[in-house]
């Protein structure tokens, strides 16, 4: 029935504050204000209403897309939600929340915006930002080609110095340059961040970040040698296909010299190549911002799926009815429990890491402005390894909550198909996650090799200064509740990680051409890479579910038998009866409305059945009682089989 809370019992069961916990969730008071107003006013918003898309085609859906995103910049500036100009975090983060489906704001504020910032002198970014802030320009970030994504070096794009006009040339040389995916792309962006190898004098110094425009800003028509369009429906239906990735290619476009960013290295007026001493790969600081953004986000994406399977798991009954009394509530099933609750317990881990990961971008970005390049290899492994491992596992973990919803888990009106489709790319974009992992086994390999050079390691790689009593490690664990204790936790992490490391250094010594070694220990490099990044992460319930499911490395390392092993199970078992009765509550402090989620499963009344059922009739195909196409196609049919029957 309208207004009744069929969750009420499941929420007067919460052992904890949970207004308190909302604010833990969103991060601050001011934080879960500022989301709480915005989310309420974009469920209330018509512009904004989400549950037409699955109906609309692709046109449609696009120009759908460009209204809410241009009411949702309109309705920043009358609420003055946007706070100074300087502060970027807010605008990207504010437009999101009012869009919530990919647009090409998410590209401009996400990637062309920073791409400036962090690698255009003062003066570019003088002259460029305030252009952006007030989108009167409209940037994406134009790096992968048909040819080369994972590859940046491998990239084909030219910039050719012209000393006679002190212009570069961009130029597409090959089909597989023209530039491939950027978001924003294909029919909206005026500029772009675009990637290219800057050749000076016929040398080649490698890739380069240049701001190019694209299109007219009178009548938006491409500029003189720019070919451009978007490259085509991408998976599921609405999904990514609200934004239009594109394809570019450059017929020797010329632009100014200084719309190359120049923070990292210059090219003078006479043609000198300028580097200053500062490592390369600052050029890549773009995607080491957005990928430690990307793990918040999947904290976010992950924790939608957890909401809606958790509600719809104390909602639905099935089986065990006793002399006509209610059946069993799913969520009392242990079955679902231990698939359900690893992953809520997973969206509150990549939350807080979210948080720590921020944290450790923000230090190195403060060093890098004081020159200090100590702790970007460990921004780097931080955030490649985070990004890979926090996209995997909420890409799995929402389909989990799919099939956690059973059947009605698989329409459109349960919110987790488009979740998915949207979600999934996240594992390929800002880098492939495999690719990713491998960084970051190159990362430990290293410190690991360098330990006997007496050099400490550091930051989240600090215990493997302690590695032969990690080698030695066996954990004492003797009944369930020792799992319980966090040092107990942590040890058995760090041993297994620093086992799978020293592992594969031990057998990349064997190999004469260490890249070769490399390739041959490929797989188990990324192994150790994943446990690596899982004790980054570890939380209580988080790591208790984790060590069950890689069970196997823990016992094969030597470092808990299969005793204990048992004994942790056991230990899952308890801490999972202990979230049950917190369940519904814990979700709800994601403090999600019914809009946000999109999801007749997730409502926060619980109140199921007959919304789904009044929303099946809204779909077009019950527009007619007949369907179109059945008295060209099925009556002639059924006519035919008649007469054969008569004959
Ligand atoms: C895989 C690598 C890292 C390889 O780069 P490489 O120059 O060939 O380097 P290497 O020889 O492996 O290593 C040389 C060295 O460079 C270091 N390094 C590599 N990357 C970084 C970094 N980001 N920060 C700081 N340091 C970095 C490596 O650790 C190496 O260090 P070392 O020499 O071992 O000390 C690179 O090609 C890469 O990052 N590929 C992924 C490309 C990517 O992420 N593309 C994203 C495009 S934008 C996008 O997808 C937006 C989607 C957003 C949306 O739609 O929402
Ligand atoms: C939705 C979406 C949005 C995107 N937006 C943008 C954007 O705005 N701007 C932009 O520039 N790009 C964008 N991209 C492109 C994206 O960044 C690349 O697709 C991504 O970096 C992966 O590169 P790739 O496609 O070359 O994959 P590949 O590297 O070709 O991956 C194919 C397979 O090869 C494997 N592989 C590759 N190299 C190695 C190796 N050395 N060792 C082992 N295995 C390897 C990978 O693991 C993978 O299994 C977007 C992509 C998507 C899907």
């Amino acid at each position: 029935m309208e207004g009744v809370d069929h969750l009420a019992f499941e929420r007067n069961k919460a052992q904890f504050d949970v207004d308190e916990m909302k604010i833990v969730w969103a991060g601050s008071r001011e934080d879960f204000e500022l989301s709480d107003r915005i989310s309420r006013l974009v469920a209330s918003d018509p512009v904004f209403r989400k549950d037409d898309r699955a109906a609309l085609g692709r046109k449609e859906l696009f120009k759908n897309t460009l209204r809410k995103a241009a009411h949702a910049w309109k309705r920043v500036i009358e609420l003055r939600l946007s706070g100074e100009f300087s502060a970027l975090e807010p605008e990207a983060y504010k437009l999101r929340a009012f869009v919530d489906q990919p647009a090409f704001t998410d590209l401009h504020w996400g990637m062309f915006v920073p791409a400036i910032q962090g690698q255009g002198t003062d003066e570019q970014q003088q002259k460029w930002l305030p252009l952006a802030y007030r989108m009167q320009i409209i940037g994406c970030y134009a790096q992968t080609e048909l040819g080369h994504g994972s590859n940046v070096q491998g990239l084909e794009t030219t910039a050719t110095f012209d000393p006679k006009t002190d212009e570069f040339v961009i130029h597409s040389p090959t089909l597989t340059s023209s530039k491939w995916w950027p978001g924003g792309l294909g029919k909206v962006s005026t500029h772009a961040v675009v990637y290219a190898r800057l050749i000076i004098d016929g040398q080649d110094y490698g890739v380069h970040g240049f701001i190019v425009q694209l299109r007219s800003l009178d009548d938006h028509l491409p500029l003189p040698g720019i070919t451009i369009g978007d490259i085509g429906m991408k998976f599921g239906n609405a999904a990514y296909n609200t934004m239009d990735n594109g394809v570019l290619t450059f017929d020797h476009v010329r632009i100014p010299r200084n719309q190359m960013l120049m923070r990292v290295s210059q090219v003078t007026r006479e043609g000198k190549y300028v580097h200053s001493n500062v490592p390369r790969q600052l050029v890549y600081g773009t995607m080491v911002y957005v990928r430690q953004k990307i793990v918040a986000d999947a904290s976010v994406a992950l924790s939608r799926a957890v909401c809606i399977a958790t509600r719809y798991s104390a909602v639905r009954r099935q089986f065990g009815s006793h002399n006509g009394g209610l059946e069993t509530q799913v969520i009392d099933y242990k079955t679902q429990q231990s698939r359900l609750f690893p992953l809520l317990a997973s969206a509150y881990a990549f939350r807080f890491v979210g948080e720590w990961l921020l944290w450790l971008y923000t230090d190195v970005t403060e060093r890098l402005k004081a020159k200090d390049f100590s702790t970007l290899p460990e921004a780097h492994a931080c955030t490649a390894g985070l990004k890979s491992l926090t996209t995997t596992a909420t890409a799995d973990g929402i389909e989990e909550c799919r099939k956690l919803c059973g059947g009605h888990g698989y329409l459109c009106s349960s919110g987790l198909p488009e979740l998915f489709a949207v979600y999934v790319p996240a594992c390929t974009y800002e880098g492939d996650n495999i690719v990713l992992l491998l960084q970051v086994a190159r990362h430990l390999v290293k410190t690991v090799s360098q330990l006997s050079t007496g050099n400490k390691p550091v930051g989240t790689t600090a215990y493997m200064a302690r590695l032969e009593q990690l080698l030695q490690y066996h954990s004492d664990v003797k009944k369930a509740e020792d799992w319980l204790k966090p040092n107990v936790v942590l040890e058995a992490f760090e041993a297994r990680a620093a086992r799978m490391c020293v592992a594969c250094a031990q057998n990349l010594s064997k190999f004469s051409n260490p890249e070769e070694g490399f390739q041959e220990l490929a797989a188990d490099l990324v192994e150790a890479a994943v446990a690596h990044c899982q004790l980054i992460v570890v939380s209580n319930v988080y790591a208790l579910s984790l060590l069950h499911k890689h069970l196997g490395d823990f016992i094969s390392t030597g470092c808990i038998d299969p005793k204990q092993g048992s004994l942790a199970n056991e230990q899952l078992r308890n801490l999972y009866s202990q979230v049950r009765p917190n369940a519904v509550a814990l979700v709800d402090a994601y403090n999600y409305t019914d809009h946000y989620l999109g999801s007749i499963l997730g409502r926060y009344d619980g109140n199921v059945y007959p919304k789904l059922y009044e929303e099946a009739w809204k779909d077009p195909l019950n527009d007619s009682i007949v369907p179109d196409g059945f008295k060209e196609y099925i009556q002639p049919l059924l006519k035919q089989q008649l007469r054969n029957a008569r004959l």
